[in-house]
């Protein structure tokens, strides 16, 4: 089957200022892709280069079969791609139905009723179609916001952000809802965000961008468990880095025997705070002695942050119920069957499972 999107080779440049350099990228029909990067990473031109908004200095990209540029130039309003960006960008003087109505200008009236009716009831908003955009709920100018993009059944959605306006209780309901339309109608979209969590809940895969390229490209847990850099291990979710060097069994970091590679004399163990166990010492308990020195109640989960015998730190999700005041001591280890990515330098070597029984410290 035609992949929905293809970008091959785009570079795009602003004066002297690289914003997206040499991307490649493929999508599948109907697959979801959560595009994260830090500010200035190059997100949003690579969706207007798609959309049409610039045009790339040299690559091609095409949309449902079709070059819509490099070789060849087509408008934006001629891609097939549909827009929903941060600002519901709502026409505040037309009604729901006709700001639907809008992108399908070019077909017959009967057509356009019967196309408006289907969308909005879609988003499950049929009642609202006379209404003006102000006499609607932030979540709610964002479904419509989605139902005039989807309208022109479009091969691509590219969504900037799309609720970072909307607060958070409301945030996640519009989301799920929206991932819901967009799998029902099997839309190809893309999606910007700033947040680690979205890009992992919403993503069928997640691109991580870092200076004009994407580092990584891969399903959720990919990204989030094997990660191929330091920078994509630090920027989705909190990381933790342990040097580790070489002992007769493996690798080993304060923690324990982390994996029996052999392959590097130094290197560094990427550890996440769900990946490390605390405990109070007492009989049969084993880790590595540490001494709390920061807690953080986020609600379900305590964020302990412990200091280890080298002075170095590493961070712990622990259960709403265990809190362990600032200078308590504590056996630290990283959970039983977790197996940490191990760095060299700033790319990972992708740990293989230890094949001999961990030490004591080592165990959770
Ligand atoms: N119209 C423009 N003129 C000049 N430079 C630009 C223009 N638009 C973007 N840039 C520059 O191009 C680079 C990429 O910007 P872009 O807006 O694509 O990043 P982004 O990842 O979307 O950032 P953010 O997350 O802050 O929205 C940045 O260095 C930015 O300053």
């Amino acid at each position: 089957m035609t992949d929905a999107l293809r970008i091959d080779g785009v570079t795009k440049s602003y004066g002297d200022t690289p914003a997206v350099c040499d991307l490649d990228l493929s999508m599948p029909q109907g697959e979801i892709l959560a595009l994260i990067g830090p500010s200035g990473c190059g997100k949003s031109t690579l969706l207007r280069l798609i959309a049409g908004l610039e045009r790339p200095d040299s690559g091609a990209v095409t949309v449902g079969g079709r070059v819509v540029a490099g070789p060849s130039w087509v408008p934006p309003e001629q891609r097939r791609v549909g827009l929903v960006f941060q600002e519901h960008a709502l026409f505040p003087h037309l009604r729901v139905g006709d700001n639907i109505r809008f992108g399908l200008a070019d077909r017959p009236r009967a057509e356009q009723d019967a196309r408006v009716r289907e969308v909005l009831d879609l988003v499950h908003l049929s009642h609202v179609a006379d209404r003006y955009p102000h006499e609607l709920s932030g979540g709610e100018q964002q479904r419509v916001a989605l139902a005039r993009a989807l309208a022109p059944r479009p091969a691509v959605v590219l969504m900037d952000e799309p609720f970072s306006s909307l607060d958070e209780s409301l945030r996640a309901r519009v989301r799920a809802d929206t991932v819901d339309v967009l799998r029902a109608t099997g839309t190809t979209a893309v999606l910007v965000t700033h947040d680690q969590t979205e890009a992992l809940a919403v993503g069928d895969r997640v691109g991580v961008m870092r200076e004009g390229v994407i580092e990584q490209l891969g399903t959720p847990v990919e990204v989030f468990e094997r990660p191929v850099s330091r920078f994509v291990a630090s920027f989705m979710g909190d990381a933790d880095f342990l040097p580790a060097s070489l002992v007769e069994e493996g690798l080993a970091c304060e923690l324990g025997l982390v994996t029996v590679r052999r392959d590097t004399a130094q290197a560094e163990i990427v550890l996440r705070p769900h990946e490390v166990s605390l405990k109070l010492p007492g009989p049969g308990v084993h880790g590595a002695p540490a001494v709390v020195t920061h807690v953080e109640y986020h609600g379900a989960f305590v964020l302990h942050t412990v200091r280890l015998a080298s002075g170095r730190t590493v961070r712990s999700w622990q259960p709403h119920s265990v809190r362990y005041p600032v200078g308590t001591e504590v056996l630290v280890s990283i959970v039983l069957g977790i197996i940490p990515s191990v760095l060299v330098g700033e790319r990972t070597l992708g740990a293989s499972p230890a094949t001999s029984p961990p030490t004591p410290a080592a165990a959770g």
